[in-house]
C-alpha cells in the first residue's frame, strides 16, 4: 500500500503518553474497542482491622463478570445500573486505572489495551472536578494544554487548540471567567463539569470515558452535555460515559446502552431496541414510563426485606443468563474469539515522540501556582504575613530584653519560640494551600502528565520567595523591637536558620501529606511531631545532659537541636548580665551560660549550619519519597 492510501484510510490522531511522551496513533475508522471475557476481583476490607495481618482484614469481592461488549467508533454508549452494580469499575477497569485483579483483555484496534496505551489512546473524567478555584476557564485549559501537547508546540497552536475545546463544550461565555470553588463563587458547576471534560478533550483521545459527567446538573444541562458529547463522537470517538438514570429524551441521544447489575449485563444494545427486547422476556415497559427507569429497577436486587432480596436476585439472575443466550451476546463471543486471535499478530501502531520538556513542565507548574495563589487573596495575605504577625505577639509579651539574670529566662523563651514557630506556621500554610494543590497533581499523574519530582521543585520554587520574605520580616522584628544581640553578621545567620527551619517545615508537611491521603491526619500527626521535637530537642527548655538517656538519642538526630544550637549561640555568646549584689549570679556572661546548655557551640557553627542545610535536603527527598511510596489514590 502506498503511504498516500495509508493518510486516506486512517487518520493520523496526535496523543500524548506516559510522562508526556507524545504518541502517535493510526486510527482506523473502523476501530472498535473489544471487552473480552472481562472479570475483576478486588480485596473488600471486612471485619475489625486489628484481628488481621497489617491491620487489614479482606476479603475478595467480584465486582465485574464475565463482560463481552463491543464499543464502535463514532459512537456513544451508556453505562447504566443501580448503585454498586460496578458502572465506575468497568471504566476502570477500560483505562487500566485498577488496584484489583483483572481476568480477561481488552482491545483497541484489534491491540491489547495496556496501561501505556491507554494513557496515550483514551482519556478518563472522574466524577469530581479536580480544578483550581482562582484560574479562569482558558487559563486553566491553556495551562493543561502545555503539560500535555509536545514542547515544540507554539502558543498560537496552543491558543488555537484551547479555542477548539471551549467551542466544542459550549463555554465561550464563560472562558475568561473565574472557575471558582466551595467558597468563592465561580462559573456554575455544569460549567465546571464541562471545563473538566475540556481538559480531557485537549488532546484529541480515541477513546473518552466519563464517570457521571452528569451528576448534579439539571436536566437542561445535562441534555446540552450529553448532545455536546454525542456530536463529539460522532466526529469520530469512541465514548463511553456512565450515567444515573437518564431522562428519556436523553437516553434516546446514545447510540448503545448497557445495562449492569451486580458486575452483569442484563442488556446491551441499541436504545430503541430495549423495550422490545425486554417485552419480550415478559417485562413490558407502562406506557408513559421512561423505559431505562423501568428497566433499571428490573435489574436492580431489591434489600429492603429477605424475600424481596430473593426474589429479585432471581430475577436478576434470569435476565443475565437471557442476555448471556441472546444474539447480540452470542456475536461477541465469537468476536472475542477472533480479536484474540487477531492481537496475536498486531503490530503496535503507536511511535512514541517527545513530550513536553523539564523547563515546559516547570515553568507551567510554576507559573499557574503563582496565578492560582496570587487571585487568591486571603491566601496570598496569609503566606507573608501569618509568620510575622505572629512575632508581634511575641514582642509585646517579652518586651525589649534587658541584661539582668531575669533577661537570661527571657531569652530563652524567645529563642524557643524562634526555633518552633516556623515549623509550626509552614504546617498552617502547608495544610492550607497544598491541598488542592495535591489532588490536582493526582489526578495529572494519573494522565501521565508528571511525576512528584517536577511538583515539588515547582512548589519549592513557587514557595521559597514567600519563605524567604516572611522570614526576614519575623527575624527583624524579633532583632530590632525585642533587642537581640545587634550585628549584622549574627543576624543574617539568625535569618538563614529561621528560614531554613521554615522551609524544613514544609517540606515535612508535605512530606506528611504524601504519606496519608486525609490532610486531617497529616496535619495532626507532623504538628505532634514538630511539637515534641522542638520540646525535646532546642535545649532552651532541658539542658541536654539533663535528659533521660533515650530521650538524648533522639535529640541527638533531631534538627532543632542544632538549629537551637547556633542561634543560642549567636545571641549569647558576647552578652554579659548584671548581677545583683548579694544575690546569687547564675550567669556573669554568656559564655558562662553557654557552657552549661551548650557546649562548644562556638566551635560548630559551620558544622550545625552544614547540618540543617543537609536535614532540609534530605526532607526534600523524602517528601519526594513520600508520594511515591504511598502512590496515587484510586481517585473517583
Ligand atoms: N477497590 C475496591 N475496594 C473495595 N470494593 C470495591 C473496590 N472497587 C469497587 N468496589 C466495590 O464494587 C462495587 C461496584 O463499585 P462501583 O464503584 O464500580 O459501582 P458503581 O456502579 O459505579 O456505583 P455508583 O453508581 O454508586 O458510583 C461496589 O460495591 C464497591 O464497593
Amino acid at each position: 500500500m502506498e503511504d498516500s492510501d495509508l493518510l486516506n484510510s486512517t487518520s493520523f490522531i496526535r496523543n500524548y503518553g506516559v510522562n508526556g511522551s507524545l504518541q502517535s496513533v493510526r486510527s482506523s475508522s473502523s476501530s472498535s474497542l473489544d471487552v473480552c471475557n472481562l472479570g475483576y476481583e478486588v480485596n473488600e476490607i471486612s471485619g475489625p482491622w486489628w484481628k488481621a495481618k497489617c491491620f487489614k482484614a479482606t476479603r475478595k469481592k467480584v465486582v465485574l463478570r464475565s463482560l463481552n461488549m463491543k464499543f464502535a467508533n463514532g459512537q456513544i454508549a451508556a453505562i447504566v445500573g443501580s448503585s454498586g452494580s460496578g458502572k465506575t469499575s468497568l471504566l476502570d477497569v477500560i483505562s487500566c486505572r485498577t488496584d484489583g485483579r483483572v481476568s480477561g483483555s481488552v482491545y483497541f484496534s484489534g491491540e491489547l489495551c495496556t496501561g501505556t496505551l491507554m494513557k496515550s489512546a483514551a482519556s478518563y473524567v472522574m466524577q469530581a472536578d479536580r480544578l483550581l478555584p482562582h484560574l479562569k476557564v482558558r487559563e486553566c485549559l491553556t495551562y493543561t494544554a502545555y503539560l500535555k501537547l509536545p514542547g515544540n508546540t507554539t502558543a498560537s497552536a496552543i491558543d488555537k487548540k484551547v479555542q477548539q475545546v471551549i467551542n466544542d463544550l459550549g463555554l465561550k461565555n464563560v472562558a475568561d471567567s473565574v472557575i471558582g470553588g466551595s467558597v468563592d463563587r465561580g462559573i456554575s458547576g455544569g460549567e465546571r463539569r464541562r471545563v473538566t471534560i475540556a481538559i480531557q478533550l485537549l488532546q484529541d483521545p480515541d477513546i473518552l470515558l466519563l464517570d457521571e459527567p452528569t451528576t448534579g446538573l439539571d436536566s437542561f444541562t445535562a441534555k446540552y452535555l450529553v448532545t455536546s458529547l454525542r456530536d463529539l463522537a460522532h466526529s469520530g470517538k469512541i465514548i463511553i460515559m456512565t450515567i444515573h438514570q437518564p431522562r428519556s429524551d436523553i437516553f434516546k441521544l446514545f447510540d448503545q446502552v448497557a445495562i449492569l447489575s451486580q458486575g452483569e449485563l442484563t442488556y446491551s444494545g441499541k436504545p430503541e431496541d430495549i423495550v422490545p427486547y425486554f417485552t419480550n422476556i415478559n417485562f413490558p415497559c407502562p406506557r408513559y414510563a421512561n423505559p431505562i427507569d423501568i428497566y433499571i429497577d428490573v435489574s436492580s436486587i431489591n434489600r429492603k426485606s429477605p424475600e424481596l432480596e430473593l426474589s429479585s436476585t432471581e430475577r436478576v439472575n434470569r435476565l443475565v443468563r437471557h442476555y448471556k443466550d441472546s444474539f447480540t451476546n452470542r456475536q461477541l463471543l465469537e468476536n472475542s474469539t477472533l480479536c484474540l486471535s487477531q492481537a496475536k499478530n498486531k503490530q503496535s501502531g503507536y511511535f512514541p515522540k517527545r513530550g513536553p520538556g523539564v523547563f515546559r513542565i516547570l515553568l507551567t507548574l510554576l507559573s499557574r501556582f503563582n496565578i492560582n495563589l496570587w487571585r487568591d487573596k486571603r491566601t496570598f495575605l496569609s503566606r507573608i504575613f501569618l509568620f510575622p504577625f505572629y512575632v508581634f505577639f511575641i514582642c509585646i509579651f517579652l518586651g525589649r530584653l534587658g541584661y539582668n539574670q531575669q533577661s537570661i529566662q527571657d531569652r530563652l523563651g524567645l529563642l524557643y519560640q524562634a526555633v518552633s514557630s516556623p515549623p509550626f506556621i509552614a504546617l498552617i500554610n502547608v495544610m492550607e494551600v497544598v491541598p488542592p494543590l495535591r489532588d490536582l497533581y493526582y489526578r495529572e499523574a494519573r494522565d501521565g502528565l508528571y511525576s512528584i519530582v517536577y511538583f515539588i521543585i515547582a512548589y519549592t520554587l513557587h514557595a521559597l520567595p514567600f519563605m524567604i520574605v516572611s522570614s526576614a520580616i519575623f527575624s527583624s522584628a524579633l532583632y530590632w523591637i525585642c533587642n537581640m544581640y545587634n550585628d549584622i553578621n549574627t543576624f543574617g545567620m539568625f535569618v538563614a536558620v529561621i528560614t531554613i527551619l521554615y522551609f524544613t517545615g514544609e517540606m515535612v508537611s508535605i512530606m506528611g501529606l504524601g504519606l496519608c491521603h486525609n490532610a486531617l491526619i497529616a496535619n495532626s500527626l507532623i504538628g505532634e511531631c514538630i511539637s515534641m521535637s522542638c520540646l525535646i530537642s532546642s535545649g532552651f527548655i532541658r539542658t541536654f545532659d539533663s535528659l533521660p538517656y533515650v530521650l538524648q538519642w533522639i535529640v541527638r538526630i533531631s534538627m532543632p537541636r542544632y538549629a537551637a544550637e547556633i542561634i543560642g549561640n549567636n545571641e549569647f555568646q558576647h552578652l554579659n548580665f548584671t548581677c545583683v549584689p548579694n544575690e546569687p549570679c547564675g550567669y556573669p556572661t554568656g559564655e558562662a551560660f553557654l557552657d552549661d546548655f551548650f557546649p562548644n557551640a562556638q566551635g560548630h557553627v559551620a558544622r550545625n549550619f552544614e547540618i540543617i542545610v543537609g536535614y532540609l535536603g534530605g526532607f526534600i527527598l523524602l517528601s519526594m519519597l513520600a508520594f511515591k511510596v504511598r502512590g496515587i489514590p484510586n481517585l473517583q
